[in-house]
C-alpha cells in the first residue's frame, strides 16, 4: 500500500512553547483517520505544520513520495492536497459569488484551450456544489452564506478536483444533523470509490468509531495510535481526556 503521508518525530513550537512533541505516524491511501484529542492538545498546530501554513522546529516529513521542508509544500504537490479549516474569516464585502469562490479550487495541469477549460472549470463547480447539496447557492454572494452553508461551499472548493489528501479541522461543526450524516458519507464515498486519504480532526468520537479506519490520538504527544476498537477504549481515553472524561462518558 502507498504511503501518502509520513512524519517521523514531529516538534512544533507556538512562540516558546513547544505543542506539538516528537510525533511519528504515517497515513496509507484511502484511508480515513482521525486525529483526536482535548482543547489545546495542538491538533491544529500539528495539520498547519504539516500544510505548511506554519513551520515546524525538527522532524521529517514526506507527502506524496517528497520530502518536504517545514514550511514548503512543493507546487506539484499543493494541488493534490485540500484543507477544510476550522473557520474561515474574510471581508464580508467581498463582491464574490459561490460559484467564482469554488472555481478558486479548480486547476488543471498543462496548458487547454481557455473556452474548453471554462466549460470544464462550470461543469466541476456544478459537480461540487451538487454533491454538497449547495447548487441553490451557486449565484449567492460568499457574504450573505450562513455557517452551515459557507462550511458546504468549502467543502465544495475542497472537491472541485480530484485531491490525494484531504485535511479537515472539525469540518462538520456548524452543520446541522442531516448535513452531518451527507457529510460522513461524502468522506467515505471519496475514499472507497476514488481513493482519497483522509486526515480529520474530530471532537464526534461515535462518528469516528463509525467511519475511521485509524485513530490518533494526540496529547501534545501520541497518547495511542490504532484502529478505533482500540484506541477508543476508556482507559486509552481518559489517558488522552484525564479521568473525568470517565464521568462524563457515564452522564451521557
Ligand atoms: N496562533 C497561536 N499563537 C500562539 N499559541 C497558539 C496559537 N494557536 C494555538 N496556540 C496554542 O497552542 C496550543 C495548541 O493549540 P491547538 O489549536 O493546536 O490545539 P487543538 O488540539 O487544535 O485544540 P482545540 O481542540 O481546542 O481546537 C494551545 O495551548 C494554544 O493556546
Amino acid at each position: 500500500m502507498e504511503t501518502v503521508l509520513a512524519v517521523e518525530r514531529l516538534s512544533v513550537y507556538r512562540g516558546t512553547h513547544q505543542v506539538v512533541h516528537d510525533v511519528s505516524f504515517a497515513l496509507e491511501a484511502g484511508t480515513d483517520t482521525a486525529l483526536i484529542g482535548p482543547n489545546g492538545a495542538g491538533k491544529s498546530t500539528l495539520v498547519q505544520a504539516l500544510l505548511g501554513i506554519i513551520p515546524w522546529q525538527s522532524g521529517d516529513v514526506s507527502l506524496l513520495g517528497r520530502s518536504i521542508r517545514a514550511g514548503k509544500i512543493p507546487v506539484s504537490v499543493r494541488p493534490q492536497i485540500a484543507y477544510l479549516p476550522q473557520s474561515f474569516l474574510f471581508d464580508r464585502g467581498i463582491p464574490m459569488t459561490v460559484a467564482e469562490f469554488v472555481a478558486l479550487g479548480w486547476g488543471r495541469p498543462g496548458i487547454s484551450l481557455p473556452w474548453r477549460s471554462r466549460i470544464a472549470r462550470q461543469r466541476a463547480v456544478v459537480q461540487a456544489l451538487t454533491r454538497v447539496n449547495a447548487c441553490h447557492l451557486i449565484h449567492q454572494s460568499i457574504g450573505r452564506l450562513s455557517g452551515g452553508e459557507t462550511k458546504r461551499v468549502l467543502l465544495a472548493y475542497c472537491l472541485v478536483q480530484p485531491r490525494r489528501l484531504l485535511i479537515l479541522d472539525e469540518a462538520p461543526a456548524g452543520l446541522d444533523y442531516q448535513a452531518e450524516a451527507e457529510f460522513y458519507h461524502l468522506l467515505n464515498q471519496l475514499k472507497l470509490n476514488h481513493g482519497w486519504t483522509i486526515l480529520q480532526i474530530s471532537h464526534d468520537l461515535e462518528m469516528v468509531s463509525r467511519f475511521c479506519d485509524q485513530v490518533i490520538c494526540l496529547n501534545r504527544s501520541i497518547v495511542c495510535q490504532g484502529t478505533p476498537d482500540v484506541t477508543l477504549s476508556i482507559e486509552n481515553l481518559i489517558a488522552a481526556y484525564g479521568p473525568q472524561f470517565a464521568r462524563y462518558r457515564h452522564q451521557h
